[in-house]
């Protein structure tokens, strides 16, 4: 009988106020699964693989859940898998597992924006939506997805855009690939993904060796952050910078003295839809790219991040991790109208 994997990892979703109101991680899948509002209608394995809020997550643990992922599908009876997260890095955490997704069954990241206590909770329905989508054909083929508040986005370009209210993601350069309700999925686009990089060569357990940081950008801003970074250790700094990916004279300059010392830069900005572009001069993005930063397309700073530390942990050299950035953002991700709605299929 095919089946569905749940792996739980915390998050909101399965949060609890303690005695003084403080919300902790603490409900296992199983508990979170006995809250559905309907039958799965598919058999269901349950697999805790830690409970934290996702705040917490280092690049280590990411890679657990990875592994975890790829274990699940290792079994050709699993029809597909659910992840349960945190929202505040879920966007991390599922571009992570897409970089390295060569399988063409769905792995479906969802969570909460209320706890698993609270009345109205949007957990049970949120994860019955997922597992609907890791149940149905047409998911297939699209990589890691995150399905939430009934839309369901690619893992690339989806970022949490609301601290509070239930809508807490969005795609703001491609939008969503489909919707789910009721167990109905459609999908009426696919993503373009670059070929998948090899899990067994990611290496995060020595930190020092992907250690990537994000440097925000702003008007009047000196060169003091991206100097402690660097002299932190940074393999590879993504700047935030403003507008299209501007910075200034003074930046620019620290940028072509970081690269020549063999540190990756890359440039994403701060805004919240549209491609970096590098046009402007006076340390603007003309400046930055002549220095030899990266610009990062529609990759926002806490995508970008990912993907330097995963090819960080894969390379190793700067210049290999250089290559590989290019080509991974050459294949930006795009957005065709595809297939018609599907009645998802149960049992
Ligand atoms: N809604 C959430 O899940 C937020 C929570 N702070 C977390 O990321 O674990």
């Amino acid at each position: 009988m095919r089946r569905i994997v749940v792996l739980s990892t915390g998050g909101t979703i399965a949060t609890r106020q303690d005695a003084h109101g403080t919300r902790l991680a603490a409900d296992p899948a199983d508990a979170l699964l006995e809250r559905l509002p309907r039958p799965p209608g598919v058999p269901v394995e349950t697999r805790d693989v830690f409970c934290l809020g996702s705040y917490l997550l280092t690049p280590a643990d990411m890679r657990e859940v990875a592994v975890a992922a790829h274990e699940a599908l290792a079994d050709e009876s699993v029809r597909g898998v659910v992840v349960t997260h945190g929202t505040d890095s879920l966007e991390e955490t599922a571009y992570l597992l897409d970089l390295f997704h060569a399988d063409p069954r769905p792995v479906v990241f969802t969570g909460a924006m209320r706890p698993a206590d609270a009345p109205d909770g949007d957990g049970p329905r949120n994860l019955a939506d997922a597992l609907a989508v890791a149940n149905a054909a047409r998911a297939r083929d699209l990589g890691v997805l995150i399905s939430f508040d009934g839309r369901i986005y690619p893992a690339r370009g989806t970022r949490k855009t609301h601290t509070v209210a239930p809508a807490a993601f969005a795609a703001p350069d491609g939008g969503p690939l489909g919707r789910v309700a009721d167990g109905d999925v459609e999908i009426t686009a696919a993503p373009l993904r670059p070929k998948p990089l090899d899990l067994a060569a990611f290496r995060p357990e020595a930190p020092e060796r992907i250690r990537t940081d994000i440097v925000a950008v702003y008007p009047g801003c000196d060169i003091r952050a991206l100097r402690a970074v660097a002299d932190a250790g940074a393999r590879a700094v993504v700047l935030e910078a403003t507008g299209a990916g501007n910075a200034n004279p003074q930046v620019a300059a620290e940028v072509a003295r970081l690269v020549a010392s063999g540190v990756v830069v890359a440039l994403s900005t701060r805004v919240h839809a549209g491609p970096v572009a590098a046009v402007y001069g006076n340390g603007g993005g003309a400046d930055l790219v002549r220095a030899g930063a990266i610009p990062t397309g529609t990759l926002r700073p806490s995508q970008a991040r990912v993907l330097l530390t995963a090819l960080l942990g894969c390379y190793g050299d700067p210049a290999r991790v250089r290559t590989a950035l290019r080509t991974a953002l050459e294949s930006a991700p795009e957005s065709a109208p595809e297939t018609p709605s599907e009645r998802n299929q149960h049992g």
